[in-house]
């Protein structure tokens, strides 16, 4: 082998090349099969490196775009794997250093270009929508969405889409806030009662994980909301094993995307095999028994109860007649799952560690809930919410604005484009953006965009009833945390009607305390944005309230 590199890299004229050649080939026919096939893997290596010195196999270079220099074959893998504890510090300092536009290339994804801009984002999320896919080529999330509507284009994406908004309605909304999302914030509340007196039985008080609370909630409310399932999440007997498949999934598909090969991986490291299994067949068997259940209804068991998710899908046609298939039901199923359970009980517990933090700003809450709703009244009503409670909203907005739920996110490029910016994105190109980076840039959102300021959200004028003001939306694309355009979320207002009453009841009731030397939250680089480890605290009764 030495002989052979060693005449090539002497070989500077054609004659010389020939005897490297002839040379070769003679080395070569003294040589055994084995030597001969590695001797051949080295070269493709070396010339696979040779074409890709500074990023990942198979992307083209991009002189023209900023970004750090990646390493041959794998790009820019071990810079993102040295993140790997808070992956967006990774997008952070590559805005710091390269501007609002960068680049960088995976393995397993091949070349990202990063957008963070306002403009840039409005361009790709809507102006020029049908360019851009959320299909996931990489099969990366398949044993988890399927099918479903987070993964889907075109018309398979539109039927969801369609079948989906018949349900977010303001009749629906109306008696989710009176009925449903109250009745879920209550027996959240029993539970936080009955931590307060609880002692761990070496003696110590009793501190509990707030943000896994949350998800029980939220898994709890879908449930019953949206596909009629009784998950018991919060019930200490029912174990939450759905919830826990689901957090086990939606990790694994994000350390995937950092393991180029992660099928052979995932095959060769037996507990991590069963455990995909495993959980997979957890998702899957309720998402079957939910749909089995469901056709299985008699007109009457149907008639005496409210429209869900489930029956417009279920009850879904096509033109010939046939309606989905199990499997696709199962797919619409688990995507709106992930899609109502992590993101709002997520972007609670940020909000809940802020008021920790900051409680002139939850003083500020509790005044105007105790306004509004006097005397602890759980007298709730979609009207009140939406209308008379800006200061609570601009605080749950301004948590969504600092840790979007889902903090990075992206599409790829069916065809080549140039953005108005005159960035050129060839076809397959992954276009990335992230509305925790915007969320942060100071030209955006003013040279306090770091600070935990609700007042932001907030106008006053002599039209407003409250003496917050009035709440102030902001444009979709500057507020990314619910995405824009055609695929902007489907739940914006059912999640922000849920959070609102779970905070107002929370607040009138009770009073957290972070435990003692618990570390600052940092995001956890998952499908969606949890705190890392949780966020453990002590629950107290609101004695001095009404
Ligand atoms: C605070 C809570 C929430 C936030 C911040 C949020 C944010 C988002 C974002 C950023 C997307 C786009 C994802 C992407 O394309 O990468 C999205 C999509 C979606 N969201 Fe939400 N979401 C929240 C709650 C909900 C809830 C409670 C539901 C269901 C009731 C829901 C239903 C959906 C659906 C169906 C989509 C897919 C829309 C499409 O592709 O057409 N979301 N959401």
């Amino acid at each position: 082998m030495s002989a052979i590199l060693s005449t090539l890299a002497h070989s500077s004229s054609w004659i010389t090349f020939r005897k490297a050649i002839e040379h070769c080939l003679a080395y070569a026919r003294t040589q055994s099969r084995f030597e001969l096939t590695l001797a051949a893997a080295c070269f493709l290596l070396i010339g696979a490196m040779l074409k890709y010195p500074d990023r990942a196999i198979g992307t083209r270079a991009r002189k023209d775009v900023p970004g750090d220099r990646g390493w041959p074959l794998v790009g820019n893998l071990f810079q993102i794997l040295r993140y790997r504890d808070n992956a967006l510090d990774f997008f952070m300092d590559q805005l710091k250093k390269h501007g609002k536009v960068y680049t960088f290339t995976l393995p397993s994804v091949g070349r990202t270009i990063q957008i963070n801009s306002p403009e840039l984002v409005e361009y790709v999320q809507k102006t020029n929508f049908d360019n851009y896919s959320k299909s996931d080529p990489t099969g990366m999330s398949t044993d988890v969405f399927g099918h479903g509507i987070f993964v889907s284009d075109g018309a398979e994406w539109r039927l969801q889409r369609k079948t989906a908004s018949n349900l977010f309605s303001t009749r629906l909304f109306r008696d989710l806030v009176q009925h449903a999302f109250k009745e879920c914030a209550h027996e959240l509340g029993d539970n936080f009662a009955k931590y307060e007196s609880r002692i761990t039985p070496d003696g110590q008080l009793y501190y509990f994980d707030l943000q896994q609370e949350l998800a029980k909630m939220t898994l709890d409310a879908f449930g019953r909301i949206a596909v009629g399932i009784e998950f018991n999440a919060m019930s200490e007997e029912g174990g939450n094993e759905f919830g826990l498949a689901f957090d086990y999934m939606t990790r694994r598909i994000e350390l995937r995307g950092v393991d180029p090969f992660w099928r052979l991986s995932e095959w060769l490291i037996f507990p991590v095999r069963r455990r995909v299994r495993r959980s997979v067949e957890t998702l899957n068997r309720y998402a079957y028994t939910a749909i089995t259940n469901r056709r299985n209804e008699t007109p009457e068991q149907k008639e005496n109860r409210r429209k869900d998710l489930l029956d417009y899908f279920v009850d879904y046609e096509y033109e010939d007649g046939s309606g989905l298939t199990d499997e696709q039901l199962r797919d619409v199923f688990l995507n709106f799952l992930i899609a109502g359970r992590d993101t709002t009980s997520q972007a609670l517990a940020w909000m809940f560690y802020h008021l920790m933090k900051h409680p002139d700003i939850e003083a500020k809450m509790r005044e105007e809930i105790d306004v509004v709703f006097p005397n602890g009244s759980d007298e709730y009503t979609y009207d009140i919410i939406s209308r008379d409670m800006p200061y609570v909203k601009a605080v749950f907005y301004e948590t969504l604005r600092l840790f979007p739920p889902v903090s990075v996110s992206g599409v790829f490029a069916l065809g080549p484009d140039v953005l108005p910016n005159g960035t050129r994105i060839d076809a397959g190109d992954v276009v990335g953006f992230s509305s925790y980076c915007i969320g942060r840039e100071t030209d955006v959102w003013g040279p306090n965009a770091a600070e935990f300021y609700p007042d932001r959200w907030l106008q006053h004028d002599n039209h407003s009833k409250s003496p917050f003001g009035k709440f102030k939306p902001e444009n979709a694309f500057k507020f990314n945390s619910f995405n824009g355009g055609p695929r902007i979320c489907l739940g914006q207002q059912f999640a922000t009607l849920e959070a609102m009453v779970t905070i107002i009841y929370i607040l009138q009731n009770f009073q957290f305390e972070l435990k003692p030397g618990h570390p600052t939250p940092v995001p956890m680089a998952a499908l969606t944005t949890p705190i890392q480890g949780g966020l453990f605290v002590r629950v107290f009764k609101r004695y001095n309230n009404h």
